[in-house]
């Protein structure tokens, strides 16, 4: 057997994990032409480089079919329930960083925190008859976070993407959403909740609890985490 690592094929975290592993005298790359998902780990005997998208690295650590992987600890806590029982968290990895809050609309002017949030969820029930839409992708995540914060009257409806056209096209009155530079939120006219911070996420080294590991796989990942960490 072979120790498995699973890092993104391709998206904002790939260019970064593989200099990030680079630095550490582990060689990552990918083999075959630029479309095929094929790889290779140079520096290091008895460790396979598995190409995955980072939304799947989660369920692929938790069910034990690779050992570390690297992904966003935001899709981390998303993806599964009880996360820190099923992975364990190896190495912060310094990029990637995005903050995952609640944003309302600029012309909102008497809400600015969770507080004004849940006055404004009641008010607006009231009068519409329905219960405020908060549109994300995050839906764990903003549930527990608004549920620790005492909010509920209120609706998640989903959004997989373009999360902060939403307000504008009528469909959420309100977005939880990943926040980098700032900008779409500026560009589409929302502010950030002073109180609506709900993770600040980063890419970050995980490793599985649930892989089973031969004696010869446990000495190659303590070996291998020896030289990542
Ligand atoms: N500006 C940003 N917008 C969105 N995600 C960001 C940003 N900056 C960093 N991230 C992080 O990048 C990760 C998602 O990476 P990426 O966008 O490459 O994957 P994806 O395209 O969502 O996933 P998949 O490959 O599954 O489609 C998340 O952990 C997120 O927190
Ligand atoms: O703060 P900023 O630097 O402007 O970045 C934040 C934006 O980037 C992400 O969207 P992405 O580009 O992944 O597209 P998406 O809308 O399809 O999720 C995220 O969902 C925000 O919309």
């Amino acid at each position: 057997m072979t120790v498995k690592l699973g890092v993104p094929s391709k998206g904002r975290l790939m260019e970064k994990t593989f200099d990030w592993f680079g630095k550490r005298g582990v060689g990552l790359r990918r083999t075959g032409s630029d479309r095929e998902y094929a790889a290779a780990v140079d520096g290091v005997t008895g460790v396979e480089l598995v190409l995955l998208s980072a939304g799947e690295i989660p369920r692929e650590l938790a069910a034990g079919r690779i050992h570390l992987g690297v992904t966003g600890s935001d899709l981390v806590r998303e993806k599964l329930a009880a996360w820190d029982t099923q992975v364990e968290e190896v190495q912060l990895m310094g990029f990637g960083h995005a903050d995952l809050i609640i944003a309302v609309p600029n012309c909102w002017v008497d809400v600015d925190t969770l507080d004004d949030l849940d006055a404004a969820a009641a008010a607006f029930r009231a009068t519409h008859g329905f219960r405020m839409r908060i549109a994300t992708k995050y839906h764990r995540l903003v549930r527990e976070f608004l549920r620790d914060q005492g909010v509920a009257d209120y609706q998640l409806v989903d959004s997989q993407g373009a999360t902060e056209g939403t307000v504008k096209n009528e469909t959420a009155e309100a977005v939880a959403d990943i926040t980098s530079s700032g900008e779409t939120l500026r560009a589409n006219h929302l502010k950030i909740l002073t109180d609506g911070l709900v993770h600040k996420s980063q890419a970050t080294l995980f490793r599985s609890r649930k892989a089973a590991l031969s004696d010869t796989d446990r000495d190659t990942l303590t070996e291998f985490l020896g030289k990542l960490t």
